[in-house]
């Protein structure tokens, strides 16, 4: 069997009766029932996906995707494509955004070589997975052969099955790659059949002429490939990107190994997107970071029926409110674990 699909006949629906023990837990520590809110909501779930109603919080890792996409010959991005390995260098020296913010919740970075048009050689603490040097552009045909989309969905699927050895609790997913919004709102449009211009925002931030133009070649990429919403490996080969099937794989590997992963935004949630078409019971094991600015995120979240954690108006990307989330996700892990029962406190109970 392949590594795709013995994860995918590895992925179980979670236990309600550990979310329901959870639940109870929660329930006779010294609060109002159900007082803190969504993060009683993250313990629970936690606590569901994991096995246990007393669950083990170690390490967190942001896996950071990078990759660039051929369609960026089209001018659908503010920034040239060299800022993608130009990032990639930033992540890796620790200056990043998501450095800093990994930093604050107390989670480490990998960064991924999934497809940058660079040959980096042998850089210190750089993951190569590279798969191509860039996917080709979609406006004129498919971005990756099918063996190629395989190909780096299994490079997450990987790494996240090394997670377990590693003492790693929780993973985040993050990406970097110039034009992959182009991409992304590409793929909730195949799947979703909203109008191209209802899914398709600013990315880095282009002008009213570039957005427009943008809409046009994302219409043009769905006319020339005719992915098949019914085939997610097939939309994600023709109009998606390396680094996005890098997520997807993580997020399948994640819920086959009964790992809490945080997805960060617009271009994460393509991925978690693909694993969930892939294999509907994916979606039990996430955890949606934010909002974000791209208004195509809303139709995947909808998608998924996943329920940000956080609307920070964060458009980014990185991993960035993978980070944040992550550490309300612990947060209320810790809750579960560490707060005082009513018994143990003597603190009287209510009567509801
Ligand atoms: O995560 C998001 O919601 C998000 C929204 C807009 C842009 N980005 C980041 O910006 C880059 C893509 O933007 P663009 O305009 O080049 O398609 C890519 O590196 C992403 O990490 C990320
Ligand atoms: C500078 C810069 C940093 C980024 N990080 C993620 N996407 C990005 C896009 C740009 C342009």
């Amino acid at each position: 069997m392949t590594i795709l699909n013995e994860t995918l006949s590895n992925i179980r629906p979670v236990d309600a009766g550990i979310m329901a023990k959870a639940q109870a837990r929660l329930d006779n520590k010294t609060k109002p029932v159900g007082s803190l809110g969504r993060l009683e909501e993250f313990a629970r779930r936690y606590a569901a996906m994991t096995g246990t109603p007393d669950p083990v919080l170690g390490k967190k890792v942001i896996f950071t995707f990078a990759a660039d996409h051929g369609v960026v010959e089209e001018g659908v991005s503010a920034f040239p494509k060299e800022v993608t390995v130009q990032m990639v260098l930033n992540f890796l020296n620790g200056g990043a955004g998501i450095n800093v913010l990994s930093r604050h919740v107390g989670a480490e970075v990998r960064v991924v070589d999934m497809g940058v048009d660079h040959e980096f050689g042998e850089v210190p603490g750089l993951i190569g997975r590279k798969v191509a040097r860039g996917t080709r552009n979609f406006a004129k045909g498919p971005a990756m052969t099918r063996e190629e989309a395989i190909a780096a969905l299994e490079v997450g699927i990987e790494l996240a099955n090394g997670c377990r050895a590693q003492g790693v609790t929780m993973a985040g997913t993050g990406e970097m790659g110039i034009a992959n919004t182009t991409a992304a709102s590409a793929i909730i449009a195949a799947f979703s059949g909203c109008t191209v211009a209802d899914v398709t925002h600013r990315g880095t931030g282009i002008n009213d002429g570039a957005l427009n133009h943008k809409i046009k070649i994302i219409e043009q990429a769905l006319a020339v490939n005719r992915p098949d919403p019914k085939d997610p490996i097939d939309v994600l080969a023709k109009v998606g990107g390396l680094e996005i099937a890098g997520i997807a794989g993580l997020v399948l590997g994640c819920a086959a190994n009964r790992m809490p992963v945080v997805v960060d935004g617009f271009i994460s949630t393509s991925g978690a997107l693909i694993a969930c078409e892939l294999c509907p019971a994916v979606k039990e094991y996430l955890f949606a970071a934010h909002e974000s600015v791209e208004i195509g995120h809303r139709f995947m979240l909808e998608r998924i029926g996943a329920e940000p954690i956080l609307d920070l108006q964060l458009r980014l990307g990185e991993g960035t409110g993978a980070a944040l989330a992550m550490g309300l996700v612990e947060a209320g892990v810790k809750i579960l674990k560490e707060m005082a029962t009513f018994a143990e406190a003597g603190v009287a109970e209510g009567e509801y």
